[in-house]
């Protein structure tokens, strides 16, 4: 078996969430879907419960009948994959410039967990405030700015239900505040951002602890992961036990990040991660794909526990987002 290095993360611990034995529960977001018209309000409370009792237990679930398009998100992964087969050089026109959070992020660039060799990924950073004409491949791929934004409207609109539903399970009473401190993804001064994801196939010369990407906790509000057929992602449920979050059809992965969970006072649980290197040889010969949506504030909100307990000094999303990118990017 592949070394999977000894790091132990802290301890995570979580009850096993209504109706589940301790694995990633499955939602219907039916009632909320983007492609549902006339919303019936008595049918969000139920979702917006169970979806409470999913993040302040395991912090992750899996939704359904979200409403994106899945020729989109096809479509989104035919572009990514056209993309990281252009050749380095041309790759590299489009790096990630230190100080942006938009354009491509070579093999090994980051490490997600500080204890491990680099990421056995490449990625794409969509983030729109970010990107200037230099830092979009239109020369190569004249559709890939459209259909990556396309996408990341959709994850965004899917976002803001997500976290409206989230005010109401939690019974917050401002819940327009909530919502307009998201306003800003995309648009404006805001952390969010989408990131096309390849684990390229796992050569024979693998570093000692290296694997896809290293565990670690997300940053922002919630974020959500498309993936292709193939395994890898885990969740570090407490030290030494892991809950494989493996590829269902047609779902999209939710879980919270570390700012909501510091928003909520720690109801919500913020719950570390990793993508493994699969075990077989045959396996390590495919690649993985993701698609990932990190919802974040806007920079200039003022997060204040919800729940009135002030068990953390307020601090502004920018702020918070800053010390966390500090610690992870640019290692190499
Ligand atoms: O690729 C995945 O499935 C998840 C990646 C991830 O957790 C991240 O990039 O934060
Ligand atoms: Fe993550």
């Amino acid at each position: 078996m592949m070394d999977q290095g000894t790091h132990e993360h802290g301890p995570i611990h979580w009850e096993a969430a209504p109706g589940t034995d301790g694995h990633i529960p499955i939602l219907d977001f039916s009632s909320y879907s983007l492609l549902k018209g006339a919303v019936d309000e008595d049918e969000l409370q139920p979702l917006a419960t169970q979806l409470i009792q999913a993040f302040s237990t395991v912090g992750f679930v899996y939704l359904r009948n979200h409403g994106i398009p899945s020729a989109l998100i096809s479509r989104t992964f035919e572009t990514a994959d056209k993309f990281f087969s252009l050749p380095k050089e041309v790759k590299t026109k489009y790096s990630r410039p230190v100080d942006k959070g938009h354009g491509w992020v070579c093999l090994e660039r980051e490490r997600l967990n500080l204890e491990r060799p680099g990421d056995l990924k490449e990625a794409f950073n969509v983030r729109p405030p970010h990107a200037t004409d230099k830092l979009w491949p239109s020369q190569e791929m004249p559709e890939f700015q459209q259909v990556t934004l396309q996408m990341f409207d959709k994850s965004r609109q899917l976002s803001l239900r997500i976290i409206e539903l989230m005010g109401r399970g939690l019974n917050i009473q401002d819940m327009p505040s909530l919502l307009s401190m998201h306003s800003m993804m995309g648009t404006g001064p805001n952390g969010s951002v989408m990131r096309t994801l390849r684990y390229p196939p796992v050569s024979a010369h693998v570093k000692a602890g290296q694997i896809r990407c290293g565990e670690h906790t997300d940053y922002g509000s919630i974020t959500l992961v498309f993936q292709d057929n193939v395994s890898g992602l885990e969740v570090c449920r407490i030290v030494k036990e892991i809950v494989p979050a493996s590829p269902i059809p047609n779902t999209v992965v939710v879980n919270i990040g570390d700012l909501m969970q510091r928003w909520t006072g720690d109801k919500l649980k913020s719950t570390s991660h990793r993508v493994v290197i699969p075990e077989t040889e045959e396996g390590r010969k495919t690649s993985r794909r993701s698609l990932a949506f990190f919802a974040h504030p806007d920079d200039d909100a003022v997060i204040t526990c919800l729940d009135g307990s002030n068990k953390y000094p307020p601090i502004t999303a920018g702020e918070y987002l800053k010390q966390k990118l500090t610690a992870t990017y640019d290692v190499n």
